[in-house]
Protein backbone atom coordinates (compact mmCIF):
# COMPACT_ATOMS: atom_id res chain seq x y z
CA UNK A 1 0.00 0.00 0.00
CA UNK A 2 1.37 3.81 -0.76
CA UNK A 3 1.06 5.68 1.71
CA UNK A 4 1.87 9.25 0.91
CA UNK A 5 5.90 8.30 1.15
CA UNK A 6 5.86 9.74 -2.40
CA UNK A 7 4.07 12.80 -1.38
CA UNK A 8 6.81 13.38 1.74
CA UNK A 9 9.26 12.79 -1.06
CA UNK A 10 7.66 15.39 -3.29
CA UNK A 11 7.29 17.50 -0.43
CA UNK A 12 11.00 17.48 0.70
CA UNK A 13 11.66 18.58 -3.09
CA UNK A 14 9.47 21.45 -2.98
CA UNK A 15 10.17 23.22 0.98
CA UNK A 16 13.59 21.58 2.09
CA UNK A 17 16.97 22.52 1.34
CA UNK A 18 19.45 20.82 -0.56
CA UNK A 19 21.24 19.40 2.28
CA UNK A 20 18.17 18.30 3.85
CA UNK A 21 17.36 16.52 1.03
CA UNK A 22 20.12 14.98 0.37
CA UNK A 23 20.49 13.77 4.36
CA UNK A 24 17.23 11.79 3.65
CA UNK A 25 18.34 8.35 3.63
CA UNK A 26 16.69 5.29 2.26
CA UNK A 27 14.60 5.56 -0.95
CA UNK A 28 10.78 5.78 -0.66
CA UNK A 29 10.63 1.94 -1.60
CA UNK A 30 12.38 0.95 1.25
CA UNK A 31 10.41 2.76 3.46
CA UNK A 32 7.01 1.18 2.20
CA UNK A 33 8.26 -2.06 2.61
CA UNK A 34 8.85 -1.17 6.39
CA UNK A 35 5.44 0.61 6.80
CA UNK A 36 4.09 -2.92 5.26
CA UNK A 37 5.08 -4.82 7.95
CA UNK A 38 3.13 -2.55 10.17
CA UNK A 39 3.53 -3.95 13.55
CA UNK A 40 5.71 -1.06 15.81
CA UNK A 41 6.97 -0.73 19.54
CA UNK A 42 5.96 2.52 19.55
CA UNK A 43 3.62 4.13 17.92
CA UNK A 44 3.51 8.65 18.36
CA UNK A 45 0.44 10.34 16.61
CA UNK A 46 1.71 13.81 16.18
CA UNK A 47 4.94 15.22 15.40
CA UNK A 48 5.29 17.38 18.59
CA UNK A 49 8.00 18.21 20.73
CA UNK A 50 7.53 15.15 23.28
CA UNK A 51 6.33 12.52 20.63
CA UNK A 52 9.06 13.38 18.54
CA UNK A 53 12.07 13.12 21.25
CA UNK A 54 10.59 10.33 22.36
CA UNK A 55 10.14 8.82 18.80
CA UNK A 56 13.84 9.84 18.21
CA UNK A 57 15.41 8.15 21.45
CA UNK A 58 13.53 5.15 21.17
CA UNK A 59 14.17 4.44 17.09
CA UNK A 60 18.34 5.23 18.28
CA UNK A 61 18.09 2.37 20.64
CA UNK A 62 17.01 -0.05 17.93
CA UNK A 63 12.98 0.01 18.83
CA UNK A 64 10.61 0.25 16.16
CA UNK A 65 8.50 3.21 16.02
CA UNK A 66 6.14 5.04 13.95
CA UNK A 67 5.06 9.10 13.92
CA UNK A 68 2.47 9.59 12.51
CA UNK A 69 1.74 13.56 11.15
CA UNK A 70 -1.27 14.88 9.50
CA UNK A 71 0.46 17.76 7.62
CA UNK A 72 3.36 17.70 5.98
CA UNK A 73 3.80 21.12 7.06
CA UNK A 74 4.06 20.08 10.20
CA UNK A 75 6.66 18.30 10.82
CA UNK A 76 8.36 19.19 14.38
CA UNK A 77 5.14 20.15 15.19
CA UNK A 78 3.35 23.66 16.49
CA UNK A 79 5.87 25.30 18.30
CA UNK A 80 8.66 25.52 14.69
CA UNK A 81 5.94 25.76 12.33
CA UNK A 82 2.90 28.29 13.53
CA UNK A 83 3.62 28.71 17.29
CA UNK A 84 6.91 29.82 19.22
CA UNK A 85 9.29 30.39 16.63
CA UNK A 86 7.69 32.20 13.61
CA UNK A 87 6.08 34.27 16.43
CA UNK A 88 9.51 35.37 17.94
CA UNK A 89 11.26 35.49 14.49
CA UNK A 90 8.39 38.07 13.66
CA UNK A 91 8.85 39.79 16.88
CA UNK A 92 12.22 40.13 16.52
CA UNK A 93 11.97 41.49 12.76
CA UNK A 94 9.62 44.29 14.68
CA UNK A 95 12.02 44.61 17.36
CA UNK A 96 14.75 45.52 15.06
CA UNK A 97 12.72 47.78 12.66
CA UNK A 98 11.97 45.38 9.47
CA UNK A 99 9.38 45.76 7.62
CA UNK A 100 6.16 43.52 7.52
CA UNK A 101 6.90 41.85 4.59
CA UNK A 102 10.34 41.36 4.39
CA UNK A 103 10.12 39.52 8.22
CA UNK A 104 7.37 37.28 6.88
CA UNK A 105 9.81 36.28 3.98
CA UNK A 106 12.42 35.65 6.33
CA UNK A 107 10.71 33.45 9.19
CA UNK A 108 8.74 31.76 6.48
CA UNK A 109 12.38 30.40 5.28
CA UNK A 110 13.47 30.12 8.75
CA UNK A 111 10.55 27.61 9.48
CA UNK A 112 11.31 25.60 6.29
CA UNK A 113 14.40 24.97 7.45
CA UNK A 114 13.21 24.16 11.02
CA UNK A 115 10.48 21.27 9.23
CA UNK A 116 13.14 19.99 6.95
CA UNK A 117 15.39 19.51 9.69
CA UNK A 118 13.03 17.95 12.19
CA UNK A 119 11.69 15.32 9.31
CA UNK A 120 15.32 14.43 8.39
CA UNK A 121 16.37 13.85 12.32
CA UNK A 122 13.72 11.47 12.38
CA UNK A 123 13.49 10.08 9.13
CA UNK A 124 17.74 9.38 9.09
CA UNK A 125 16.52 6.98 11.82
CA UNK A 126 16.78 3.60 10.31
CA UNK A 127 14.04 2.10 12.64
CA UNK A 128 12.21 5.04 12.39
CA UNK A 129 8.94 5.29 9.61
CA UNK A 130 7.44 9.23 9.63
CA UNK A 131 3.67 8.27 7.97
CA UNK A 132 2.14 11.52 6.71
CA UNK A 133 -1.57 11.62 7.40
CA UNK A 134 -4.48 11.61 9.98
CA UNK A 135 -4.34 8.85 13.04
CA UNK A 136 -7.33 7.52 14.06
CA UNK A 137 -7.69 4.43 16.49
CA UNK A 138 -9.38 1.74 15.37
CA UNK A 139 -8.93 0.11 19.20
CA UNK A 140 -6.45 0.30 21.80
CA UNK A 141 -3.62 -1.46 19.68
CA UNK A 142 -4.51 -0.47 16.52
CA UNK A 143 -4.57 3.39 14.37
CA UNK A 144 -5.39 3.84 10.98
CA UNK A 145 -3.91 6.19 9.10
CA UNK A 146 -5.43 7.89 6.01
CA UNK A 147 -4.28 10.61 3.18
CA UNK A 148 -6.29 11.01 0.89
CA UNK A 149 -7.65 7.66 -0.79
CA UNK A 150 -4.93 6.28 0.89
CA UNK A 151 -4.98 3.76 3.88
CA UNK A 152 -2.54 2.27 6.24
CA UNK A 153 -3.21 0.07 10.04
CA UNK A 154 -0.67 0.23 12.38
CA UNK A 155 -0.12 -1.36 15.51
CA UNK A 156 1.93 -0.53 18.52
CA UNK A 157 2.43 -2.20 22.34
CA UNK A 158 2.77 1.11 22.83
CA UNK A 159 0.81 4.44 21.67
CA UNK A 160 1.81 8.02 22.65
CA UNK A 161 -1.06 10.64 21.93
CA UNK A 162 0.94 14.00 20.86
CA UNK A 163 -1.78 15.81 18.85
CA UNK A 164 -1.30 18.81 20.82
CA UNK A 165 -4.18 21.65 20.73
CA UNK A 166 -6.22 24.04 17.93
CA UNK A 167 -7.43 27.10 18.49
CA UNK A 168 -11.01 27.88 19.88
CA UNK A 169 -13.30 30.23 17.69
CA UNK A 170 -16.26 31.09 20.28
CA UNK A 171 -19.35 30.89 19.19
CA UNK A 172 -20.06 34.80 17.64
CA UNK A 173 -22.59 35.35 14.75
CA UNK A 174 -20.78 36.00 11.45
CA UNK A 175 -16.96 35.22 13.44
CA UNK A 176 -16.44 31.57 11.35
CA UNK A 177 -16.24 32.38 7.52
CA UNK A 178 -15.26 35.83 7.41
CA UNK A 179 -12.60 36.31 5.40
CA UNK A 180 -10.88 39.19 7.84
CA UNK A 181 -10.81 36.95 10.73
CA UNK A 182 -7.66 34.55 11.20
CA UNK A 183 -6.60 32.63 14.30
CA UNK A 184 -2.58 32.73 14.52
CA UNK A 185 -1.34 30.02 12.61
CA UNK A 186 -2.52 32.09 9.28
CA UNK A 187 -1.99 35.80 10.38
CA UNK A 188 1.80 34.27 10.89
CA UNK A 189 2.08 33.54 6.86
CA UNK A 190 -0.28 36.74 5.75
CA UNK A 191 1.92 39.15 3.56
CA UNK A 192 -0.73 42.64 3.66
CA UNK A 193 0.04 43.92 6.86
CA UNK A 194 -3.81 45.00 8.43
CA UNK A 195 -3.92 48.62 8.81
CA UNK A 196 -6.09 47.87 11.70
CA UNK A 197 -6.22 44.63 13.45
CA UNK A 198 -8.57 43.76 16.55
CA UNK A 199 -7.49 41.09 18.80
CA UNK A 200 -9.86 38.94 20.01
CA UNK A 201 -7.98 37.72 23.65
CA UNK A 202 -5.61 39.50 25.50
CA UNK A 203 -3.94 36.57 26.64
CA UNK A 204 -0.90 34.78 25.67
CA UNK A 205 -1.03 35.02 21.96
CA UNK A 206 -3.46 37.98 22.11
CA UNK A 207 -0.29 39.94 23.58
CA UNK A 208 2.40 38.99 21.71
CA UNK A 209 0.54 39.50 18.51
CA UNK A 210 -0.62 43.05 19.51
CA UNK A 211 2.85 44.01 20.39
CA UNK A 212 4.20 42.53 17.41
CA UNK A 213 1.92 44.41 14.89
CA UNK A 214 1.62 47.92 16.58
CA UNK A 215 5.51 47.79 16.21
CA UNK A 216 5.09 47.19 12.58
CA UNK A 217 2.76 49.54 12.35
CA UNK A 218 -1.33 48.18 12.65
CA UNK A 219 -3.75 50.60 14.74
CA UNK A 220 -4.08 47.79 17.21
CA UNK A 221 -7.58 46.94 19.38
CA UNK A 222 -7.32 44.31 22.11
CA UNK A 223 -10.89 43.13 23.27
CA UNK A 224 -11.22 40.95 26.31
CA UNK A 225 -14.01 39.43 28.16
CA UNK A 226 -12.35 39.91 31.41
CA UNK A 227 -11.58 43.35 33.48
CA UNK A 228 -8.08 43.86 33.02
CA UNK A 229 -5.19 41.95 30.94
CA UNK A 230 -2.67 40.02 32.78
CA UNK A 231 -5.10 39.63 35.54
CA UNK A 232 -3.30 36.60 37.73
CA UNK A 233 -0.30 39.05 37.39
CA UNK A 234 0.23 41.34 40.71
CA UNK A 235 -1.59 44.86 39.80
CA UNK A 236 2.14 46.43 39.09
CA UNK A 237 3.49 43.94 37.43
CA UNK A 238 -0.03 44.26 34.94
CA UNK A 239 -0.33 47.67 35.05
CA UNK A 240 3.47 48.29 33.58
CA UNK A 241 3.22 45.43 31.34
CA UNK A 242 -0.31 47.09 30.25
CA UNK A 243 1.61 50.61 30.05
CA UNK A 244 4.70 49.02 27.96
CA UNK A 245 1.60 48.07 24.97
CA UNK A 246 -0.11 51.49 25.70
CA UNK A 247 2.67 53.52 25.18
CA UNK A 248 3.64 51.01 21.26
CA UNK A 249 -0.42 52.32 20.44
CA UNK A 250 -2.30 49.37 21.72
CA UNK A 251 -5.69 50.33 22.69
CA UNK A 252 -7.65 47.96 25.07
CA UNK A 253 -11.19 47.06 24.98
CA UNK A 254 -11.91 45.05 28.56
CA UNK A 255 -14.71 43.74 30.23
CA UNK A 256 -16.34 43.57 26.93
CA UNK A 257 -18.84 40.44 25.29
CA UNK A 258 -18.42 40.65 21.41
CA UNK A 259 -21.56 40.36 20.27
CA UNK A 260 -20.86 39.61 15.94
CA UNK A 261 -19.30 40.91 13.38
CA UNK A 262 -20.62 42.16 10.36
CA UNK A 263 -18.68 42.79 6.79
CA UNK A 264 -19.52 46.42 5.70
CA UNK A 265 -17.64 48.55 2.97
CA UNK A 266 -15.02 49.39 5.46
CA UNK A 267 -14.17 46.68 6.86
CA UNK A 268 -15.45 44.37 9.69
CA UNK A 269 -17.55 46.02 12.30
CA UNK A 270 -17.07 44.14 15.81
CA UNK A 271 -20.29 44.76 18.13
CA UNK A 272 -19.54 44.77 21.45
CA UNK A 273 -21.12 45.05 24.83
CA UNK A 274 -19.66 46.75 28.18
CA UNK A 275 -21.82 47.27 31.40
CA UNK A 276 -25.40 48.51 29.91
CA UNK A 277 -24.54 49.79 26.27
CA UNK A 278 -23.25 49.14 23.41
CA UNK A 279 -20.10 50.10 20.36
CA UNK A 280 -18.48 48.85 17.76
CA UNK A 281 -15.24 48.83 16.20
CA UNK A 282 -14.58 48.72 12.38
CA UNK A 283 -11.21 46.64 11.42
CA UNK A 284 -9.23 45.46 8.58
CA UNK A 285 -8.66 41.99 10.17
CA UNK A 286 -9.69 40.33 13.24
CA UNK A 287 -7.21 37.53 15.11
CA UNK A 288 -9.19 35.51 16.74
CA UNK A 289 -7.00 34.42 20.61
CA UNK A 290 -9.45 32.98 22.54
CA UNK A 291 -7.58 30.00 24.12
CA UNK A 292 -6.68 26.40 22.49
CA UNK A 293 -8.40 23.24 23.11
CA UNK A 294 -7.20 20.20 22.98
CA UNK A 295 -6.99 18.31 19.63
CA UNK A 296 -8.82 14.92 19.84
CA UNK A 297 -11.25 15.41 17.42
CA UNK A 298 -11.80 12.54 14.94
CA UNK A 299 -9.08 10.55 16.70
CA UNK A 300 -11.20 8.22 17.63
CA UNK A 301 -10.13 7.72 21.75
CA UNK A 302 -13.83 6.36 22.38
CA UNK A 303 -12.92 2.97 19.90
CA UNK A 304 -9.81 2.69 22.08
CA UNK A 305 -11.21 3.44 25.68
CA UNK A 306 -9.11 6.01 26.51
CA UNK A 307 -11.14 8.74 28.76
CA UNK A 308 -11.19 12.13 28.31
CA UNK A 309 -12.03 15.22 30.86
CA UNK A 310 -14.65 16.91 30.46
CA UNK A 311 -12.80 19.64 29.25
CA UNK A 312 -12.42 17.77 26.50
CA UNK A 313 -8.34 16.77 27.30
CA UNK A 314 -6.94 12.95 27.04
CA UNK A 315 -7.06 12.40 30.42
CA UNK A 316 -3.69 11.34 31.96
CA UNK A 317 -2.13 10.16 35.46
CA UNK A 318 1.30 11.42 37.34
CA UNK A 319 2.67 9.08 35.00
CA UNK A 320 0.82 10.18 32.23
CA UNK A 321 -0.73 7.20 31.27
CA UNK A 322 -4.39 7.34 29.89
CA UNK A 323 -7.02 5.12 30.77
CA UNK A 324 -5.44 2.16 28.58
CA UNK A 325 -2.08 1.77 30.41
CA UNK A 326 -0.07 1.10 27.26
CA UNK A 327 -1.48 4.13 25.56
CA UNK A 328 0.02 8.05 27.01
CA UNK A 329 -0.54 11.39 26.08
CA UNK A 330 2.38 14.17 25.71
CA UNK A 331 1.87 17.57 25.69
CA UNK A 332 -1.42 20.18 25.09
CA UNK A 333 -3.41 17.70 24.47
CA UNK A 334 -3.70 16.18 28.15
CA UNK A 335 -4.67 19.74 29.13
CA UNK A 336 -2.92 21.95 31.77
CA UNK A 337 -0.06 24.62 31.09
CA UNK A 338 0.52 24.23 27.08
CA UNK A 339 4.46 25.19 26.64
CA UNK A 340 6.70 23.30 24.40
CA UNK A 341 9.11 23.00 27.30
CA UNK A 342 6.21 21.25 28.87
CA UNK A 343 5.66 18.70 26.16
CA UNK A 344 9.59 18.05 26.29
CA UNK A 345 9.45 16.95 30.33
CA UNK A 346 6.20 14.78 29.55
CA UNK A 347 8.48 13.06 26.92
CA UNK A 348 11.05 12.48 30.08
CA UNK A 349 8.31 11.30 32.18
CA UNK A 350 7.17 8.71 29.57
CA UNK A 351 11.16 7.77 28.95
CA UNK A 352 11.39 7.01 32.58
CA UNK A 353 8.01 4.88 32.28
CA UNK A 354 8.66 2.69 29.44
CA UNK A 355 12.61 2.12 30.76
CA UNK A 356 10.98 0.42 33.89
CA UNK A 357 12.44 3.64 35.78
CA UNK A 358 9.63 5.46 37.07
CA UNK A 359 11.98 7.85 39.19
CA UNK A 360 9.80 10.85 37.29
CA UNK A 361 6.25 11.98 37.50
CA UNK A 362 4.09 15.09 36.84
CA UNK A 363 3.44 15.65 40.40
CA UNK A 364 7.78 16.73 41.11
CA UNK A 365 7.38 19.34 38.26
CA UNK A 366 7.92 22.32 40.50
CA UNK A 367 8.04 25.22 38.97
CA UNK A 368 7.50 26.32 35.26
CA UNK A 369 8.32 29.53 34.22
CA UNK A 370 6.90 31.11 31.17
CA UNK A 371 7.84 34.09 29.49
CA UNK A 372 5.42 36.56 27.35
CA UNK A 373 7.19 38.35 24.67
CA UNK A 374 5.67 41.45 24.49
CA UNK A 375 9.04 44.38 23.90
CA UNK A 376 10.55 44.18 26.95
CA UNK A 377 9.78 40.95 27.80
CA UNK A 378 7.80 39.69 31.33
CA UNK A 379 8.97 36.23 32.59
CA UNK A 380 7.42 35.09 35.51
CA UNK A 381 7.63 32.16 37.68
CA UNK A 382 6.41 30.95 41.61
CA UNK A 383 4.03 33.24 43.42
CA UNK A 384 2.80 36.89 42.82
CA UNK A 385 2.81 38.67 46.09
CA UNK A 386 -1.00 38.71 46.15
CA UNK A 387 -0.71 34.93 45.95
CA UNK A 388 1.79 34.90 48.57
CA UNK A 389 0.03 36.82 51.46
CA UNK A 390 -3.22 35.09 50.76
CA UNK A 391 -1.43 31.68 51.46
CA UNK A 392 0.02 33.41 54.98
CA UNK A 393 4.07 33.76 53.96
CA UNK A 394 5.35 36.43 55.82
CA UNK A 395 6.04 38.26 52.65
CA UNK A 396 9.42 40.27 51.92
CA UNK A 397 9.42 42.19 48.39
CA UNK A 398 13.01 43.29 46.17
CA UNK A 399 11.60 45.42 43.76
CA UNK A 400 13.22 48.52 41.10
CA UNK A 401 12.36 49.26 37.93
CA UNK A 402 14.66 48.87 35.34
CA UNK A 403 15.65 52.27 34.98
CA UNK A 404 16.63 52.63 38.32
CA UNK A 405 19.03 49.72 38.84
CA UNK A 406 22.79 51.48 38.50
CA UNK A 407 24.38 48.43 38.18
CA UNK A 408 23.03 46.89 35.34
CA UNK A 409 24.35 49.06 32.55
CA UNK A 410 23.38 46.54 29.80
CA UNK A 411 19.85 48.04 29.72
CA UNK A 412 20.90 51.30 28.87
CA UNK A 413 23.66 50.00 26.29
CA UNK A 414 20.72 48.68 24.67
CA UNK A 415 18.74 52.05 25.20
CA UNK A 416 15.74 49.57 26.49
CA UNK A 417 15.10 50.65 30.12
CA UNK A 418 11.04 49.93 30.22
CA UNK A 419 10.18 47.68 33.09
CA UNK A 420 10.58 45.97 36.50
CA UNK A 421 11.80 43.14 38.63
CA UNK A 422 9.99 41.86 41.54
CA UNK A 423 11.12 39.30 43.80
CA UNK A 424 8.58 37.32 46.82
CA UNK A 425 10.55 36.17 49.26
CA UNK A 426 9.90 34.13 52.39
CA UNK A 427 11.08 36.35 54.85
CA UNK A 428 11.26 33.43 57.16
CA UNK A 429 13.27 31.44 55.28
CA UNK A 430 15.20 33.32 52.39
CA UNK A 431 13.42 31.35 49.60
CA UNK A 432 12.36 32.89 46.51
CA UNK A 433 8.87 32.06 46.52
CA UNK A 434 8.22 33.82 42.82
CA UNK A 435 9.71 36.28 40.43
CA UNK A 436 8.39 38.72 38.05
CA UNK A 437 10.97 40.22 35.32
CA UNK A 438 9.75 43.01 33.12
CA UNK A 439 12.77 43.52 30.82
CA UNK A 440 15.12 43.00 28.37
CA UNK A 441 16.32 39.49 28.54
CA UNK A 442 13.72 38.25 31.38
CA UNK A 443 13.06 34.85 29.04
CA UNK A 444 16.78 34.33 29.89
CA UNK A 445 16.88 35.47 33.44
CA UNK A 446 13.62 33.85 34.50
CA UNK A 447 15.72 30.60 34.20
CA UNK A 448 18.36 30.90 36.81
CA UNK A 449 15.84 32.32 38.90
CA UNK A 450 13.83 28.97 38.19
CA UNK A 451 16.96 27.11 39.14
CA UNK A 452 18.03 28.85 41.95
CA UNK A 453 13.99 27.99 43.39
CA UNK A 454 14.10 24.36 42.13
CA UNK A 455 17.50 23.82 44.28
CA UNK A 456 16.26 25.56 47.73
CA UNK A 457 19.24 28.73 46.84
CA UNK A 458 18.82 31.51 48.98
CA UNK A 459 17.74 35.26 47.91
CA UNK A 460 20.77 36.20 49.80
CA UNK A 461 22.81 33.39 47.90
CA UNK A 462 21.31 34.38 44.48
CA UNK A 463 22.03 38.34 45.83
CA UNK A 464 25.59 37.55 46.16
CA UNK A 465 26.80 35.48 43.55
CA UNK A 466 29.64 36.86 40.73
CA UNK A 467 28.04 37.50 37.55
CA UNK A 468 29.35 38.26 34.35
CA UNK A 469 29.56 42.18 33.49
CA UNK A 470 28.18 44.31 31.48
CA UNK A 471 24.37 41.61 31.98
CA UNK A 472 21.54 41.50 33.00
CA UNK A 473 21.65 39.16 35.21
CA UNK A 474 23.74 41.27 37.25
CA UNK A 475 21.07 43.17 38.54
CA UNK A 476 20.04 40.83 40.85
CA UNK A 477 23.18 41.94 43.08
CA UNK A 478 20.84 45.69 43.29
CA UNK A 479 17.27 44.34 43.14
CA UNK A 480 17.62 41.79 45.80
CA UNK A 481 19.13 44.20 47.95
CA UNK A 482 16.17 46.16 48.22
CA UNK A 483 13.57 45.04 50.27
CA UNK A 484 9.81 46.03 51.85
CA UNK A 485 7.95 43.68 53.78
C1 LIG B 1 1.12 31.46 18.28
C2 LIG B 1 1.70 30.59 19.36
C3 LIG B 1 2.86 30.96 20.01
C4 LIG B 1 3.40 30.14 20.98
N1 LIG B 1 4.55 30.54 21.62
C5 LIG B 1 5.12 29.74 22.53
C6 LIG B 1 6.36 30.08 23.13
O1 LIG B 1 6.94 31.13 22.86
N2 LIG B 1 6.90 29.23 24.03
C7 LIG B 1 6.29 28.05 24.36
O2 LIG B 1 6.83 27.29 25.15
N3 LIG B 1 5.09 27.71 23.83
C8 LIG B 1 4.51 28.51 22.92
N4 LIG B 1 3.33 28.15 22.34
C9 LIG B 1 2.69 26.89 22.76
C10 LIG B 1 3.42 25.70 22.10
O3 LIG B 1 3.52 25.92 20.71
C11 LIG B 1 2.66 24.42 22.38
O4 LIG B 1 2.47 24.29 23.77
C12 LIG B 1 3.45 23.22 21.90
O5 LIG B 1 3.84 23.35 20.56
C13 LIG B 1 2.60 21.95 22.07
O6 LIG B 1 3.34 20.86 21.62
P1 LIG B 1 2.73 19.42 21.61
O7 LIG B 1 3.88 18.50 21.82
O8 LIG B 1 1.58 19.29 22.51
O9 LIG B 1 2.15 19.19 20.14
P2 LIG B 1 2.18 20.05 18.77
O10 LIG B 1 3.52 20.66 18.56
O11 LIG B 1 1.01 20.92 18.80
O12 LIG B 1 2.05 18.91 17.71
C14 LIG B 1 0.89 18.19 17.49
C15 LIG B 1 0.95 17.66 16.07
O13 LIG B 1 -0.06 16.67 15.91
C16 LIG B 1 -0.59 16.77 14.61
N5 LIG B 1 -1.90 16.11 14.65
C17 LIG B 1 -3.04 16.52 15.26
N6 LIG B 1 -4.04 15.61 15.10
C18 LIG B 1 -3.50 14.60 14.37
C19 LIG B 1 -4.03 13.38 13.87
N7 LIG B 1 -5.29 12.99 14.11
N8 LIG B 1 -3.22 12.58 13.14
C20 LIG B 1 -1.94 12.94 12.88
N9 LIG B 1 -1.39 14.09 13.33
C21 LIG B 1 -2.16 14.90 14.08
C22 LIG B 1 -0.62 18.26 14.33
O14 LIG B 1 -0.63 18.54 12.96
C23 LIG B 1 0.67 18.72 15.02
O15 LIG B 1 1.77 18.80 14.15
C24 LIG B 1 2.76 28.93 21.34
C25 LIG B 1 1.59 28.54 20.68
C26 LIG B 1 1.08 29.36 19.69
C27 LIG B 1 -0.17 28.92 18.98
N1 LIG C 1 5.24 32.88 25.01
C1 LIG C 1 4.57 31.77 25.26
O1 LIG C 1 4.99 30.93 26.04
C2 LIG C 1 3.25 31.54 24.56
C3 LIG C 1 2.84 32.35 23.51
C4 LIG C 1 1.62 32.12 22.90
C5 LIG C 1 0.84 31.06 23.34
N2 LIG C 1 1.27 30.28 24.35
C6 LIG C 1 0.43 29.17 24.87
O2 LIG C 1 -0.73 29.04 24.07
C7 LIG C 1 -1.88 29.05 24.91
C8 LIG C 1 -3.05 29.62 24.17
O3 LIG C 1 -2.91 31.03 24.07
P1 LIG C 1 -4.16 31.99 23.94
O4 LIG C 1 -3.70 33.38 24.06
O5 LIG C 1 -4.97 31.58 22.75
O6 LIG C 1 -5.04 31.58 25.20
P2 LIG C 1 -5.09 32.18 26.69
O7 LIG C 1 -5.85 31.21 27.49
O8 LIG C 1 -3.73 32.58 27.15
O9 LIG C 1 -5.93 33.53 26.55
C9 LIG C 1 -7.21 33.57 26.00
C10 LIG C 1 -7.82 34.93 26.28
O10 LIG C 1 -8.99 35.06 25.48
C11 LIG C 1 -10.01 35.65 26.27
N3 LIG C 1 -11.28 35.26 25.67
C12 LIG C 1 -11.80 34.02 25.55
N4 LIG C 1 -13.00 34.07 24.91
C13 LIG C 1 -13.22 35.36 24.60
C14 LIG C 1 -14.27 36.06 23.95
N5 LIG C 1 -15.34 35.43 23.47
N6 LIG C 1 -14.19 37.41 23.84
C15 LIG C 1 -13.10 38.06 24.33
N7 LIG C 1 -12.07 37.46 24.95
C16 LIG C 1 -12.13 36.13 25.08
C17 LIG C 1 -9.75 35.13 27.67
O11 LIG C 1 -10.34 35.96 28.63
C18 LIG C 1 -8.23 35.14 27.73
O12 LIG C 1 -7.73 36.38 28.18
C19 LIG C 1 -1.46 29.85 26.13
O13 LIG C 1 -2.19 29.50 27.25
C20 LIG C 1 -0.01 29.53 26.28
O14 LIG C 1 0.15 28.42 27.13
C21 LIG C 1 2.45 30.51 24.98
Amino acid sequence: MRLNVRAYSRVNVRTFDRPAIEAVQHSPEEVMSNVDNAHFDLVVIGFGRGGKTLAAAMGRSGKRVAVIERSAQMYGGTCPNVGCVPTKSLIHQAETGAGHGEAVEKTRNLTTKLRGVNFVTLDSINSVSVLTGRAAFVDAKTVEVSAGDDRLTVTGDTIVINTGAEPVVPDIPGLAGSSRVHTSTDLIGRENLPRRLAVLGGGHVGIEFASMFAQFGSEVTVLDQTPRILGREDDDVAAAAEQVLVDAGVQFVLDAQVIRLTETDEGAKLDYRRGDGEDSIVVDAVLVAAGRKPATEGLGLDRAGVATTAGGAVEVDDHLRTSQPHIFAVGDVKGGPQFTYVSLDDSRIVADQLAGRRTRSTADRAHIPYTLFLTPPLARVGLTERDAREQGYAVKVSQKAVADIVSMPKAKILGETRGLMKFVIDAETDQILGAALLSVDAQELINTVTLAMRHGVTATDLRDAIYTHPSSTEAFNEVLSASRS
